[in-house]
């Protein structure tokens, strides 16, 4: 497989540092507040990727913040961890208080911004870029400063500034696309001349209001820029920011660059952020998606059935970023991947119940129901006459109880292999109740990988449909799903779609040793 870049450029630097705004930038998102274990959980796992700069918070802006900068501080990570300041004293002392690496101080310097938020002439605000970077120099090692709203900044005014703050001691320059507004040949271009003019570390922040913030971000590296600054699913004000896994692939990937960046954690860092985000991840979302690497179309999956790299980029794989890869079944499917997919589990139909089988797939799908491996099976059942797979989970009742006062239990009546069972669990909401208490039913463990539930109409009495993905004790992954107006009843569905999967895979394994 081939894995060298597409694509060199002589200014860009061999390796780039990745600057994750995540806790600080990303929480900005209208509506997120993490709470500190979810920070310090968010925390880890950035350091465990790989990332070489935590931005934490931002101190001075309330009593929690600080806190919970000082908790990030004392995990004690192998990132350095980074504080936000204003260019006030106050600010940066706040950072000092918290024992951060580095405090990232900050002035507007657009005229916008400048005359309408901080109220200070050009002149003023190179005075006070000196005073503060020369004050935060006085008690901490390392010193960003960010000129906010430097795109939209006069470019001579702009080296003033940078220069002035290098003078001062600033140790790196970051600059700001804050209102998301340049183009990625202007950054080249501004970049290019920052590094000749000022010749100093330079970073980059762009937010995404016109979909630019990668390609923006990419730019700069283009131009010389050696460190990034992203967000997790690219959080952030307004449209967010660069995305972490989108920035760090297309570098990796693209351009050869190394990031330092333990890729295969992405997938898994995205699902982390999103559950405490409450933030979903689009299907097409890149990298992290679940599309990102799943084929329908039949000739694309025919293609990536020989070989992967004839619809997918190749010098990115699933198994690059913890992802993997999965042909699904629908309406554009065809014989080969559903050929596929059935000698996955031992089924092996003739060409011409392969045909009749791809003609029911296509005829149900076509109106517009999602198909699951399991409905895939049954009609190769009834197309190639086998005995229908005896199901190994048949579910008998299901109660919940949940409410402000009562931790949410569920209590799941089945049968297995023929003999009731009664189980019940508590967990956090009814959904987690239920499928606990499904899971725990059965006497041999099924790992639930991934677990998805998403509203298909709006509304109060909206479908719920939910994808799961099961693991069994060989590595292997099945997908199943359900849909129902009841959250609870289309969780509690999926699981035992899947489970009885996972069983009949079992069935035909010691088949097959008989
Ligand atoms: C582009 C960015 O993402 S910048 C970071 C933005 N992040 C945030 O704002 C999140 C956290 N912010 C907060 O909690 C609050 O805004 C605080 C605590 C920082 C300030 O709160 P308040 O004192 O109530 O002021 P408020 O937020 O209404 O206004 C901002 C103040 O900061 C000043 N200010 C803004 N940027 C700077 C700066 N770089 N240097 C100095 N002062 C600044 C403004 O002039 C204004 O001051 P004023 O009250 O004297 O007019
Ligand atoms: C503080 C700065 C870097 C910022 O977040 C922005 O300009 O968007």
């Amino acid at each position: 497989m081939k894995r060298t870049a597409f694509f060199t450029d002589s200014h860009a630097k061999k390796n780039v540092t990745v600057f994750d705004t995540t806790l600080r930038d990303g929480e900005q998102t209208p509506g997120i507040s993490f709470t500190l274990e979810e920070k310090l959980a968010i925390a880890e796992q950035l350091s465990k990727i790989g990332v070489h700069v935590i931005e934490a918070g931002f101190p001075a802006s309330s009593e929690t913040e600080r806190q919970s900068v000082k908790a990030v501080v004392g995990l004690g990570l192998s990132s350095q961890v980074c504080g936000l300041a204003r260019s006030l004293t106050s600010d940066v002392d706040a950072c000092i208080d918290c024992g951060v690496d580095m405090v990232h101080v900050f002035i507007p310097t657009s005229d916008v911004q400048r005359e309408y938020t901080i109220r200070k002439t050009r002149e003023q605000v190179l005075d006070t870029v000196n005073e503060i970077i020369t004050y935060a120099r006085d008690h901490v090692d390392q010193c960003m400063f960010s000129p906010m709203d430097a795109t939209r900044t006069d470019w001579d005014y702009l080296i003033r500034v940078c220069r002035a703050a290098m003078d001062a001691g600033a140790t790196i320059i970051n600059i700001p696309d804050t209102v998301g507004v340049i183009t990625p040949g202007a950054m080249k271009r501004l970049i290019e001349r920052i590094e000749s003019e000022v010749n100093c570390p330079l970073d980059v922040h762009c937010h995404n209001d016109f979909g630019l913030a990668v390609a923006n971000t990419l730019a700069a590296v283009e131009a010389g820029a050696s460190q990034v600054q992203v967000t997790v699913n690219g959080l952030g004000e307004r449209a967010g920011n660069a995305d972490l896994a989108q920035t760090v692939m297309a570098l990796t990937s693209i351009y050869g660059i190394d990031t330092g960046i333990r890729t295969t954690g992405l997938v898994e860092t995205s699902r982390l952020v999103s559950r405490y985000s409450g933030i979903s991840i689009p299907p097409t979302q890149p990298i992290v998606g679940e599309n990102a690497f799943a084929h329908e179309s039949g000739i694309h999956s025919h293609g990536v059935i020989t070989r992967s790299d004839t619809f997918e980029p190749g010098i990115m794989t699933p198994e690059m970023v913890g992802h993997r890869r999965r042909l699904k079944l629908g309406k554009h499917a065809g014989k080969h991947a559903i050929r596929q997919m059935l000698i996955e589990v031992q089924i092996e139909p003739t060409d011409a119940q392969l045909d009749e089988i791809v003609q029911r797939v296509k005829a149900i799908a076509g109106k517009g129901k999602r198909m699951t491996d399991a409905d895939l099976y049954e009609i190769a059942e009834s197309v190639m006459h086998l005995a229908p797979d005896e199901k190994t989970l048949e579910l008998q009742d299901v109660a919940i109880m949940t409410g402000n006062h009562v931790i949410p239990t569920a209590s799941v009546r089945a049968l297995v292999d023929g003999k009731e069972h009664i189980f019940s669990n508590v967990g956090n909401g009814p959904v987690d109740a239920a499928v606990k208490a499904i899971l725990g039913i059965m006497p041999a463990p099924i790992l639930l990988k991934e677990f998805n539930i998403e509203a298909i109409s709006g509304g109060t009495d909206a479908i719920g449909h939910v994808t799961i993905a099961v693991e069994d004790e060989k590595g292997r992954v099945f997908d199943a799903s359900a849909a129902n107006d009841d959250i609870v009843l289309a969780s509690v569905e999926a699981v035992v779609n899947a489970i009885n999967l996972v069983c009949r895979m079992r069935k035909h394994d010691l088949n097959q040793k008989a």
